[in-house]
């Protein structure tokens, strides 16, 4: 398995003035890459979980654009029932999904009970169909430079940073409470466009120490970071 190379990377770094500045104008200008993408055709967006992208993805998903030719899913999931707090899927339902996005075609990524390797086929299958590749691939990253799931020092990294990687990998790591499933390097470095959102000094550090180091293993951030945007605020 060869890693993805990641070589010296200078993404574009967006600072805005408050923590509502960044989802709001993170928010609007995905709808206008969305819109301008569903003029044409159909457009496939992958979006974060976790704690920081909720107010973004409410404001996108009341963007009035044609989403009922928008195939959306998640940059990776946590692998707990979609009723549980965990679950990227439930925060999606309650922002994205609760405006004018519900008409969007949504490819989750649980496919439980069963265990995530044994579902990893038929999730791969779906997204090749309905949803790559994405032209758009919004991440988060963790205070441990850990993006969509791609957690340092997790069980199934390697395989899931090879340059030859299936679309999806399950992985488990110390840094996450549950097995979870995620988009893997290939996967992420090929949307056409790589929108980075993160909040904090915590996170703003971990980026400059991801951009210094070289070793995509060290710092799983790197898989995205060539030619993207970095949406941050304090
Ligand atoms: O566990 C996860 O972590 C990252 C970062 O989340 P945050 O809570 O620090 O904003 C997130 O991008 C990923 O989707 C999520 O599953």
């Amino acid at each position: 398995m060869t890693p993805t190379p990641t070589p010296t990377l200078t993404p574009k770094i967006e600072t805005y003035a408050s923590r509502e500045a960044l989802m709001t104008g993170l928010a609007d200008l995905l709808a206008d890459q969305l819109s301008a993408l569903t003029r044409t055709g159909r457009a496939r967006i992958a979006v974060p979980g976790g704690t920081t992208p909720g107010p973004m993805l409410t404001r996108l998903g009341a963007a009035p654009l044609a989403w009922d030719r928008v195939a959306v899913t998640l940059t990776d999931e946590r692998w707990v029932p979609t009723s549980s707090d965990r679950s990227n899927q439930k925060l999606l339902a309650g922002t994205l999904f609760a405006g004018a996005a519900a008409a969007a075609e949504f490819v989750p990524l649980y496919g439980g009970p069963r265990e995530p390797d044994d579902a990893l086929g038929g999730i791969a299958a779906s997204l090749a169909s309905l949803c790559l590749p994405l032209d758009i691939a919004v991440l988060g990253m963790g205070a441990d430079m850990h993006t969509a799931s791609l957690f340092p020092g997790g069980v199934g990294l390697a395989a899931a940073l090879a340059a030859d990687a299936p679309p999806v990998a399950a992985i488990r790591a110390a840094g996450a409470d549950e097995p979870r499933i995620t988009l893997t390097a290939p996967t992420l470095a090929g949307a056409r466009e790589r929108h980075v959102l993160i909040a904090g000094p915590d996170k703003r550090a971990a980026l400059d120490r991801a951009l210094e180091v070289t070793d995509p293993a060290e710092a799983p951030i790197r898989v995205a970071l060539d030619g993207a945007t970095v949406h941050y605020a304090d």
